[in-house]
Formats: C-alpha cells, sequence, structure tokens
C-alpha cells in the first residue's frame, strides 16, 4: 500500500464515541483538559456530545453528567485551532437541538442514520446545510447493506445538501477488503467535492488496517479515538494511527508525541476499565452488533445470569439496530425465564 504524498483529516472521538465508554460521566474539566491538548497537538476535529448525540440524555440511553449544552460552552471558547462537531441522531436530537450546538459554536454536524435510512435525514441535514455548517451523512452499520445500497443512501444525503459522507463500521465487524469496496464505490461515484470519511470500531483489531484501507480507497476524513476511548473495544486508536501514516508518509498534521502524551497521560487514566478486545468486544466484531451495546450487554449479565457474549449473538442473529438497547435487557430476562434463572 503507497500512501506516500497523501494527506487525511482526522476526527477525535474520545469525547462523543467515549462517552459510552464513561456511561456519559465525562466532567466538564476532563472535558476540557483532553480538548485542549489535542488542539494543542493539532487535532483538527474533535466531537463532543453524549454518546448518542445531541440529546441523547435519556433512560434508554443513559443520563450524562452534563447537558450538551454544557460540554459545548465549556469546550469550544478554548479552541485555538480544532473545530468542534456534535452528533445528531435523528429522533433523538432535533432542529432545536441542531440550533443550540450552532448557536454555540459547532462547526461540523454529523447527521447519523441507520445504514439503510437515510430518508430521515433530510430535515437535519438541510437544515444544518441552510445555515452554512460543515454537514456530514453518517451512515451507522454499513456492514448490513451491500456497497450499492450504501451509495443509494449517500447520494439521498447529498441531494439533501451533505458535503461528507461516512461509511461508519459500528460494530466493528468489516475486513480491509469491504472498506475498500464501500469506499471505492462512494469515492468513484459520488461528486468529487463531496468528501468521503470512514468510522472504524476495534472490536477485531482492524481499525487502524480498515482505516489504511479507507484512505487507500479515496476516504479524506478519518474518525478514531486517543488511546481508543469509545463503544465496544473502542475507535480506531488514533496515536497508533498517527504514527503509521507518519511511518507511510502519509501527514495528518498532528503532532505525534504529544498526541501520545494525551493519550498516555490524560486519558488512559481516567478509563473505567481497560478499553480492550475482551470476549465481548470480539462478540460485537465477529456477530455485527452496535458497539454501544457492550456495557448494556455485561449489566445484563450481572442482573441476570446470562453471559454477555450469549446475549450479543442473539442480538447479532436478530439484526439489531442502533436504537434498540432496550431489547438487550428484554433478551436477558426472556433467556433467564428459558433457562430457569426467572
Ligand atoms: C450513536 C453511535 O454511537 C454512533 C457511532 O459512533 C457509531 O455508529 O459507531
Ligand atoms: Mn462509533
Amino acid at each position: 500500500m503507497n500512501l506516500k504524498g497523501r494527506s487525511v483529516r482526522l476526527h477525535d472521538m474520545s469525547l462523543r464515541d467515549g462517552m459510552h465508554a464513561k456511561r456519559h460521566q465525562i466532567s466538564l474539566e476532563q472535558m476540557v483538559s483532553i480538548a485542549s491538548a489535542m488542539d494543542e497537538a493539532g487535532m483538527p476535529l474533535i466531537e463532543v456530545t453524549h454518546g448518542d448525540g445531541l440529546g441523547g440524555a435519556s433512560v434508554n440511553y443513559g443520563f450524562p453528567a452534563h447537558s450538551d449544552e454544557a460540554y459545548l460552552n465549556a469546550v469550544i471558547p478554548q479552541m485555538k485551532q480544532a473545530k468542534i462537531s456534535a452528533l445528531l441522531l435523528p429522533g433523538i436530537g432535533t432542529v432545536d437541538h441542531l440550533k443550540m450546538a450552532r448557536d454555540c459554536g459547532v462547526h461540523t454536524i454529523r447527521v447519523a442514520t441507520h445504514c439503510t435510512e437515510a430518508d430521515v435525514s433530510q430535515q437535519h441535514i438541510g437544515m444544518a446545510a441552510k445555515m452554512a455548517m460543515d454537514t456530514v451523512g453518517f451512515l451507522m452499520m454499513a456492514h448490513m447493506a451491500s456497497a450499492e445500497k450504501i451509495l443509494e443512501q449517500a447520494q439521498l444525503m447529498v441531494s439533501y445538501g451533505a458535503n461528507c459522507i461516512y461509511c461508519t463500521d459500528s460494530a466493528g465487524y468489516m475486513l480491509p477488503d469491504e472498506v475498500t469496496q464501500k469506499i471505492g464505490l462512494l469515492r468513484a461515484e459520488l461528486p468529487s467535492q463531496i468528501e468521503i470519511g470512514f468510522h472504524g470500531h476495534h472490536n477485531m483489531a482492524m481499525g487502524v488496517a480498515n482505516s489504511l484501507a479507507a484512505i487507500e480507497a479515496g476516504a479524506a476524513r478519518i474518525d478514531g479515538s486517543v488511546a481508543g476511548l469509545g463503544a465496544g473495544a473502542g475507535n480506531t486508536p488514533l496515536e497508533v494511527l498517527v504514527a503509521v501514516l507518519e511511518r507511510m508518509g502519509c501527514s495528518s498534521g498532528v503532532d505525534l508525541y504529544k498526541i501520545m502524551d494525551v493519550a498516555e497521560d490524560l486519558i488512559t487514566p481516567m478509563m473505567d476499565q481497560p478499553i480492550r478486545v475482551d470476549r465481548d468486544a470480539l462478540t460485537l466484531g465477529y456477530a455485527g452488533v452496535y458497539s454501544s451495546f457492550l456495557l448494556f450487554a455485561k449489566r445484563a449479565e450481572k442482573k441476570y445470569g446470562i453471559q454477555a457474549r450469549d446475549l450479543l449473538v442473539e442480538l447479532g442473529r436478530r439484526g439489531t439496530v442502533g436504537g434498540q438497547e432496550d431489547m438487550i435487557e428484554d433478551l436477558a430476562m426472556t433467556m433467564a425465564k428459558q433457562q430457569g434463572l426467572l
């Protein structure tokens, strides 16, 4: 693979996808100190919100330590060069949330839908584009649809006003060939001014390899998390990706030693559990399950005595998708009853 002379924009997820791993309990001080250190290291884009995006605070998804507005107002004024993004899932986040984010100074809005449901993004993408925001369509669980279907859904998002489309491996299921195929088709068929992005999860330890495949196939933006702080086994670890890109002669503009220090000195010490490919995280990738289901399944294991791995395999078999978090406890109860544990 030859990426020499290429460049890529990295987008940090540790303060948004990492909220899943922290059960949405990152303090304002932690947000500000981590975002400031990443800003200083040259990270160009940093996402800040509840793990499930704007308006995620709820019984279904979990209540955060602070509101999205409080996090955004604490972080954005401190940034010297980094731009802040916010995720929005239509149905969870509303148009009012979108306006609030814009008023707080959010630069990039990423409107996320399941990979076959782009049509629900029309209103939010249309409004963000109208407000002249950097507007991204974010197609989740992209392993569940063919490359052609992903392209069709991406074209819908572009028609609503998105200037960038993400292929999102929410389950950490994809292997590099699939990434190459999906990103390659998007790059070949979408207008050249539309950027392509890739968001990986490290459940099969493919985060870095998949990100390289994405760049080779034409992705201009790559998501990851410093120290991998994210749902499941985490996102593509950005300090590792920066080192690999540097060895390959592909520029990211991020200072390697500074970003290593953010990982080691700020993020790793605040992890509630090691972010690693344990058997349950590996099962997410192997069975194609939404990464943020991990801690819900572990909790259900403790409560009902059904192994998280068995729950996740069954959730994968049933084709569950993001938003169906309530099914995890429901399934655990059903299985516990069937096994005479309840
Ligand atoms: C709401 C999800 O956490 C979005 C995401 O990061 C993914 O699908 O992956
Ligand atoms: Mn994710």
